[in-house]
């Protein structure tokens, strides 16, 4: 069979984690594994750091990338996407009763991920904030605990499972849209001239939205 070598970034549930048998899991690891089923071909999945996914398809160190990607011009100049599989916004959130609204975050610390859109949108539309760069938004978490950072952006869907399991957490602020900087959804990042393969992954992912399949790993990470 065909071997699809997929890479991501394994500390974003509900997209993507590390289970306690030490397994990736997650809504991107379910879609990609439905995709290459659609596709008769045997995947394999590798964690990486968030910012070398672009380079790593680049130097064709593995073929795919699956990892709550938003599709970005900057990215569209060094890699291919599917077509979009999960509609998303973005979030601020801190630690309850500690800041009041955005405004208040002025001259504060933010954290987020490294070589993300979150990242790119806090240093281009909110210089009064003070951005703190995190190889993953488990440590971003962690910090924020502990009071050395002031608040947390992320993908709003993400975020939810944090506010979710951390009752001194809530969010601030609204929901960020900007498609400028976020685009219009998630996709999977393919090297660029790797067409064939977005097309394959393409042409999966139509058939499992059609067929339910889309629907049913949706809900099973989703609906609760
Ligand atoms: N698996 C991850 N850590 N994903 C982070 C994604 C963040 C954001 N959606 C982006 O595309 O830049």
């Amino acid at each position: 069979a065909e071997k699809i070598r997929f890479a991501t970034e394994a500390s974003y549930p509900p997209f993507e984690f590390v289970d306690a048998k030490n397994q990736i899991q997650g809504f991107d690891i379910d879609l990609a594994n439905a995709l290459c089923k659609e596709l008769q071909a045997e995947c394999t999945f590798a964690n990486q750091g968030f910012d070398s996914l672009v380079p790593g398809l680049k130097f064709r160190r593995f073929d795919a990338a699956i990892a709550a990607m938003d599709v970005t011009p900057e990215r569209l100049e060094q890699v291919a996407f599917t077509n979009t599989y999960y509609d998303n916004s973005a979030q601020f959130i801190a630690i309850k009763g500690k800041v009041a609204d955005l405004t208040a975050l002025k001259g504060q610390k933010v954290g987020m991920q490294n070589g993300t859109t979150h990242q790119k949108y806090l240093l281009e539309k909110h210089t009064e904030i003070t951005p703190v760069a995190y190889d993953s938004y488990q440590n971003a978490i962690l910090d924020l605990k502990s009071g050395r950072i002031n608040a947390v952006f992320g993908d709003t869907a993400v975020v939810a499972e944090w506010l979710k399991k951390n009752d001194d957490l809530t969010s601030v602020g609204d929901r960020v849209t900007d498609n400028a900087y976020f685009g219009t959804g998630f996709a999977i990042a393919v090297n660029q001239k790797n067409t064939d393969l977005r097309d394959k992954l393409n042409a999966a992912l139509d058939k499992i939205k059609k067929d339910g399949t889309y629907q049913t790993i949706y809900n099973k990470w989703f609906q609760k």
